[in-house]
């Protein structure tokens, strides 16, 4: 964005961010902006009161005469800055309250508008970097306020000594503002330069903090180690690192560069402003005095001009990451749900037809032409080689992703037009990398959504999933703190965690049950629970089971196999595994494997014959 688009702009977002600073702190934005007032009318009373005093001081009479006609004007000039003084202390304790709750509040509002987007937005490399803009924007949020007080109190200055200036001379005004243009133009190139440094390396950054993460978290501590990654992984942290760093050097060589030369221009300008001075006292058009209230009164314009310039040049800078923010949140980075708003009833079945489905970006489609239906009370298997588009479909089934062609529909209601958010209220989604929360086992459980029935249907779904086992063996219960990373928590293992996993869509009273790889980390006895309930979790529901273990598949009724994103066959398992065809050939690997142990001797206890 150039200078002229934002300047454009500018009193928009200014405007957003006192609407911003209105809601979290009335008292303080108000506070705020009559301390601004009073504090620019304080320094121009102090300006004028120091003419006067030197008016007096330089007049022609007795000493003491001087001294007195001047003494009424030092009184004013001591309270003008010690209200001044007073005034700015005020002004910093509000603003210190007011900018961080403005920060945090542009940051909830950003957490809510990434919340409210369509899942598919995260496969878009585009929707990151938009994303990544926006947070930086929001901690930007309270400083363009900040900046915006500091426009305010340069300006005030400024307009306070041209107020005298501009009584004593016109011609040294303009040429003062004149003065200040090299400064404010350095400053704002500097801006630009390290804007456009921050959105090149966006990427850039987004691989640091995603490798700092890795190097940092518990959860890879262990594969570091054993995978003796630590000098590839510093490598690549130093690479990725120094990138950056060479990066933001070019913009802040740039950047002085650019000051060098307003500062050259701006003193070449101030000369000329002195020079003019000196010419209007030796020529007699300015008197001694007046002279000497002007030089004060051109120490606090220059001030008044610099400090305009360089906020100006700061709102410039924060006003382009402000901007990101205020985008992000009007179009949610161009991926808002926007969906219908019929409403889910009792999903009794869930019909896909000719269902195509590619992401973002991608070459080929992950689903093609698929067409199945799910019924409540029935078990439907998907099964299929990775990266076949089991879970993709699972995905568009649970109306999180919309086909890109053909129709998945909700007992008749296509999903574009569900109202999303009380759909979702009807899918218990039990996914391969399930969600870890930081909180306690009941909050886990229940993902902070109690049903009547409390602790009761908790332990229901516990017992269905094996939880139960777990929750008996935690310190304090359902209420024990599920991370080490804070005193009292504990730590569960990964299929302990599948249970509790598990136990979560059981007890969600949702008539579409999806669960992807449910058993990966089970037990051969907790594996076998989950299997054997498994009719009676369908007795209502509309169960998605995806699996490899092929034996786990016989359970369910109907058996959907995909290759490449298509439907390959479809059947009961009984149908599948009789006749040729790639259900059979990979169960027929599975069996030969599952064969082989039981084949095998046992080292040393062979019989001699
Ligand atoms: N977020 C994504 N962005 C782009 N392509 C994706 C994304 N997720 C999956 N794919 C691609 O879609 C295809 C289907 O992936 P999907 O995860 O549905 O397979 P799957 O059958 O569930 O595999 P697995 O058995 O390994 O879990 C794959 O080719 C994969 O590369």
């Amino acid at each position: 964005m150039t200078f002229r688009q934002l300047a454009t702009r500018l009193p928009q977002l200014t405007a957003r961010s006192v609407a911003l600073a209105w809601r979290v702190d009335r008292p303080a934005l108000l506070g705020l902006l009559t301390c601004q007032v009073v504090s620019g009318i304080a320094e121009a009373t102090g300006l004028l009161a120091m003419a006067g005093t030197i008016g007096a001081l330089f007049s022609s009479g007795h000493v003491v005469e001087r001294l007195l006609d001047a003494w009424v004007s030092v009184l004013v000039l001591v309270a003008a800055a010690g209200l001044h003084a007073v005034l700015g202390i005020a002004t910093n304790w509000l603003s210190s309250r007011l900018v961080p709750a403005a920060q945090q509040e542009a940051e909830v509002m950003f957490l809510e508008a990434t919340l409210n987007v369509e899942l598919s937005a995260y496969d878009s490399p585009g929707f990151r970097d938009r994303k990544d803009a926006a947070e930086r924007g929001a901690e930007w949020a309270g400083d363009l306020f900040a900046t915006g007080q500091d426009l305010i109190a340069s300006a005030a200055t400024t307009a306070a000594g041209a107020l005298v200036l501009a009584s004593f001379h016109p011609v040294l005004l303009p040429l003062l503002l004149l003065a200040g243009l090299p400064q404010g133009w350095a400053q704002i190139h500097a801006a630009r330069t390290a804007r456009m440094a921050f959105t090149s390396t966006m990427s850039l950054s987004r691989m640091k903090y995603m490798l700092r993460w890795h190097l940092s978290a518990r959860e890879t501590a262990d594969q570091i180690r054993t995978g003796t990654m630590t000098p590839f992984l510093m490598r690549r942290y130093r690479k990725v690192a120094t990138g950056l760093y060479e990066s933001q050097r070019r913009a802040s060589a740039l950047g002085a560069r650019s000051a060098l030369i307003g500062a050259a221009f701006g003193g070449l300008a101030s000369g000329v402003v002195w020079a003019v001075l000196v010419w209007l006292l030796a020529t007699g058009r300015l008197s001694a005095a007046a002279g000497g209230a002007a030089a004060f009164a051109l120490r606090s314009v220059a001030s008044g001009t610099k400090g305009v310039a360089n906020a100006g040049a700061r709102m410039f800078r924060d006003g382009l990451y402000f901007q990101d923010w205020t985008d992000f949140l009007t179009e949610a980075g161009g991926y808002r749900i926007d969906r219908g708003r019929a409403v889910p009833e009792e999903v009794r079945e869930v019909r896909v037809e000719n269902l195509t489905y590619r992401y973002d970006g991608a070459e080929r489609d992950a689903l093609c032409e698929v067409s199945l239906t799910v019924r409540r009370g029935e078990v439907v298997a998907l099964v299929g080689e990775n990266g076949s588009g089991k879970t993709t479909l699972s995905k568009l089934l649970a109306g999180l992703y919309l086909p890109t062609g053909g129709t998945v529909a909700w007992d008749g209601v296509d999903t574009r037009d569900l109202d999303p958010h009380l759909a979702w209220k009807h899918t218990a989604v039990v996914p391969q990398d399930f969600a870890r929360w930081p909180f306690n086992a009941r909050q886990n459980i229940t993902q902070g959504q109690p049903v009547p029935g409390g602790d009761t249907v908790i332990r229901t779904a516990c017992e269905a999933s094996g939880a139960d086992e777990v929750v008996d063996g935690l310190g304090r219960g359902l209420d024990t703190l599920l991370t080490r990373d804070w005193a009292g928590g504990e730590a569960l293992s990964g299929g302990q965690w599948q249970r509790l996993a598990l136990a979560r869509a059981f007890y969600r009273p949702a008539p579409l049950l999806i669960l992807d790889e449910p058993t990966s980390a089970l037990d051969p006895r907790a594996e076998h629970r989950i299997f054997a309930n498994l009719r009676d979790l369908a007795a209502d529901r509309a169960v998605v089971l995806i699996t490899h273990r092929l034996a786990n598949v016989s359970a369910a009724d109907r058996i959907v196999v995909l290759e490449h994103g298509r439907v390959i066959q479809h059947g009961t398992f009984t149908d599948l595994v009789a006749q040729p065809g790639r259900l059979r050939e990979l169960w027929e690997l599975q069996n030969d494997r599952a064969a082989v142990p039981s084949q095998r001797t046992v080292p040393g206890t062979e019989r001699t014959p």
